[in-house]
């Protein structure tokens, strides 16, 4: 679980208490601009809140080292990096970072089936379209098998019926494995259709304070 206590990050966010549970899909949803991928950098410490403190299963993430904390919780940004080589290349960059054994061919391609891109291990990463490159990074962090997903808009650049195609299959698995997930999305349907928790976040407005 995640716990924030009087949260605080510039002018743009400001949360007096939340609570993310484990084992639980939560959409993170609001107007752009509110601050959503400024919690979710938050939550895996890539930035660090001016004020207040967070908690990651009890763990003040002011102690805790960044690199060992993301072996747990692993995000996937709005704009994830895609990198020069092939798709079998960019799926196995998550494991040697997180410094994990690297998967077999078969589970790369069940990872591909997953997020329905059906591509070949050995083609091009950098030759693909801008939603495959974010099917791809969305594979890349399913094989990281964290206990928790922070999802920055995964499947903003797919049409309806492969975004919720997608979304259906990962949460499926995320099920499984009793994983936790965050997601930060715009679409109304997929909030409704799987967020079990619903958070949502209100820019801050002038003279208002959280
Ligand atoms: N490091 C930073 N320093 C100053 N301002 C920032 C920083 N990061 C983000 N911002 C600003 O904070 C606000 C919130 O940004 P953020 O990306 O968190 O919003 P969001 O809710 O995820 O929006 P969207 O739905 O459009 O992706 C924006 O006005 C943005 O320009």
């Amino acid at each position: 679980m995640f716990e924030l206590k009087d949260v605080r990050y510039k002018d743009i966010l400001h949360i007096k208490s939340m609570k993310i549970p484990d084992k639980t899909i939560t959409c993170l949803v609001g107007e752009s601009g509110a601050g959503k991928s400024t919690l979710l950098k938050m939550l895996n410490i890539m930035l660090s809140p001016d004020h207040g403190d967070i908690y990651y299963q009890k763990n003040n993430l002011k102690l805790q080292d960044p690199i060992q904390h993301r072996r747990h919780v692993v995000m996937l940004a709005q704009q994830p990096t895609i990198f020069e080589g092939t798709i079998r290349e960019n799926l196995q960059i998550g494991l040697v970072f997180s410094e994990q054994k690297l998967k077999e061919e078969q589970e790369l391609e069940e990872a591909l089936k997953i997020v329905h891109l059906s591509k070949l291990l050995n083609d091009d990463a950098e030759t693909l379209s801008g939603g495959e490159k974010q099917r791809l990074a969305l594979a890349r962090v399913y094989l990281m098998n964290p206990e928790f997903f922070l999802l920055d808009e995964p499947t903003s650049a797919l049409d309806e019926e492969t975004e919720e195609e997608v979304i259906g299959n990962f949460i499926k698995k995320a099920k499984e494995k009793e994983q936790s997930i965050i997601m930060i999305t715009h679409s109304q349907k997929i909030a409704e259709k799987y967020g079990e928790n619903l958070l949502l976040l209100n820019k801050i407005e002038e003279g208002q304070d959280g």
